[in-house]
Parts: structure tokens; sequence; C-alpha cells
């Protein structure tokens, strides 16, 4: 059995989690991470659901050592916390958190020269397959201006999303280009006609919207829409429980799903 932790328990994406865990038959549910201050803190991991899960909410990141991986989704201050004790102690660590900075993604790869470590801003099997199609459609289209539109719910915190800003990134890395030097991720005022080899970003905000994220190759006469619209969350789950089995075969490295999926950059 697969002993995981999870953290960021008592959100969308921590109880979705939950759920795929208990109903997995190779793991097992060893601890639940909340912020101190949280509401969850002291109750049983299953209530915003109404499920009892005998396993209780902590604050205490001690926790991770007993576990075999964490499966972190919360706020990357909270990652960044928990990083040290997984690397002390051999747990390794399924990201899915988004909203690190540059910086802050080295940390996380610092950790892998300890343990597993793997980073994803999707989990979703559709997601790393547009991925995929993106860079194809990038060499393809090598001239064309793409922009990246992106819409999720209400309560996001983050933008652009960590998926529309790693397909900006995969656009930019199949053109030969530096993402940090062509990226615009958000425009307004008197902006001036568009400049040529740049990847804009539109990011909107709201109702319940799990998901949505479109690359448009726009050219002159025509225009190409890869999209991928997330209807529920079941499919980022199912895939970091995928992560989580992969990293748990292996020794160190930093890793993504583009490993876990079999497919190479
Ligand atoms: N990789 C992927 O496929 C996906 C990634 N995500 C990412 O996962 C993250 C979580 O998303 P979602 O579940 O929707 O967000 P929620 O806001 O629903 O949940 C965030 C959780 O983190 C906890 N939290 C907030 N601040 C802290 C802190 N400082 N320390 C510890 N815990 C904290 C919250 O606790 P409390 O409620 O008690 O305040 C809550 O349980 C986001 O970064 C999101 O972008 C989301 C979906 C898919
Ligand atoms: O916060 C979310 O909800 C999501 N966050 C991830 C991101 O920032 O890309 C993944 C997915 O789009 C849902």
């Amino acid at each position: 059995m697969i002993k995981v932790a999870l953290s960021g328990i008592n959100g969308r994406m921590g109880q979705m989690l939950l759920k795929a865990v208990l109903a997995a038959p190779d793991m097992e549910l060893s601890a639940a991470l909340g912020h101190s201050g949280s509401s969850a803190i002291g109750k049983d991991a299953g209530v915003p659901s109404g499920i009892t899960t005998g396993v209780t909410v902590t604050d205490d990141i001690e926790s991770l050592r007993d576990c075999d991986v964490l499966i972190d989704f919360s706020r990357p201050e909270a990652t960044l916390t928990y990083l040290p004790v997984c690397a002390a102690s051999g747990t390794a660590v399924v990201i899915g958190t988004t909203g690190f900075t540059a910086e802050e993604k080295k940390t996380l790869e610092a950790a892998s020269e300890s343990v597993p470590v793997l980073l994803a801003p999707n989990t979703s099997l559709g997601v790393n397959a547009v991925f995929k199609l993106i860079e194809e459609a990038a060499r393809l289209l090598s001239d064309v201006d793409v922009e990246i539109f992106e819409m999720h719910h209400r309560n996001k915190v983050d933008a652009p999303s960590g998926t529309a800003l790693e397909m900006g990134r995969r656009v930019a890395q199949a053109r030969g280009q530096n993402f940090d030097e062509v990226a615009v991720l958000s425009r307004e005022g008197h902006t001036g006609p568009r400049k040529n080899g740049t990847i804009g970003f539109a990011a909107l905000r709201g109702g319940d919207v799990v998901g949505k994220h479109t690359v448009i190759f726009a050219g002159t006469g025509e225009q190409v829409e890869i999209t991928h619209n997330s209807t529920t969350r079941e499919g980022y789950a199912q895939g970091a429980l995928t992560a989580a089995r992969f990293l748990s075969t292996k020794d160190k490295g930093y890793y993504s799903m583009s490993d876990v999926l079999g497919a190479s950059r």
C-alpha cells in the first residue's frame, strides 16, 4: 500500500483527492494537512464532503515523515514549508499547486536532489496531450501570432493559470524563444500594435468554471484554436494519483507529467 499524505485538504482539490485516494485499492490515507488557523484542524479530513475517514486534519508537518508520497494542492507558501520535512524523511512529493515564482521553483528542484519531486501545473491526461499538440502546431505555424486564453472559477487566486503559462512555455520552446522575453502576461491602455513573436495571455474569472484553456494561432485570413475544457476536477485527481504511483517507484529526481505519461518533452 502507498501511504499518501494530502495537503490543502480543506480545498476543492484536497477533497477531490481525498475521495480518489479512499477509492484506490493500492493507497491509504496516512496524513491530512491543513494550515494553522484553518477551521479544518482537529476535525476528520472528510468533514467538508460529509464522509468519515478516521484521519484527523493536522498542521503538524512532522506527520509527513511516516508517508510515502505527499500530494500537494495548496498554496506556494505552504508547499515550501512541507519540502524540507519530505526531503529529510524520504517522502516523495507530487506538486499540483500553481503560482510559484522562478526563485521558488529552484527550491522545489533543489529538494529533488534528496527525494522524487514532480511539478505539474495540470495533472489531467487531456491537458498533457494538448501540450504536445500545441508544440507541434507552434512548429508548423511558426510565424503566426499566438494568444492564450484561460477561464477559471471566481475563487482562483493566481493568474495567468499555471497551465496557461506552461502552454506559453511550450510554444516558446518549440520556436526557440526565451519565454520570459516574449510573454505578454496582460494588456491595458494604449498598448500600440502587437509586437511580432510575442505570446499574449488573457485570464478570465467567473462562476464555477473548472478550467478552460485555448491557444489561438492567429494568422492572416485564418486562425487555429486548440481548446481544453475541464468539466470536473476528477481528471486532475486521477492524474495526481497516477503521478504518486509513478514517484513511489522512483529514486530522487525532478519529474513532470511527461515522464509519468511516457512522452518525452
Ligand atoms: N495541477 C493541477 O492539475 C491543478 C492545480 N490546481 C492548483 O491547486 C491549488 C489548490 O487549488 P484549489 O483546491 O482549487 O484551491 P482551494 O482554495 O480550494 O484550496 C486551497 C487549500 O489550501 C489551503 N491553504 C490556503 N492557504 C494556505 C497556507 N498558507 N498554508 C497551508 N494551506 C493553505 C486552504 O485551506 P483552508 O480552506 O482551510 O483555508 C485550502 O485547503 C491551486 O494552486 C490551484 O491552481 C488546481 C486544480 C488542478
Ligand atoms: O485553480 C484551478 O482551479 C486550476 N489551477 C491549475 C492552473 O493554474 O493551471 C490547473 C487547472 O487549470 C485548475
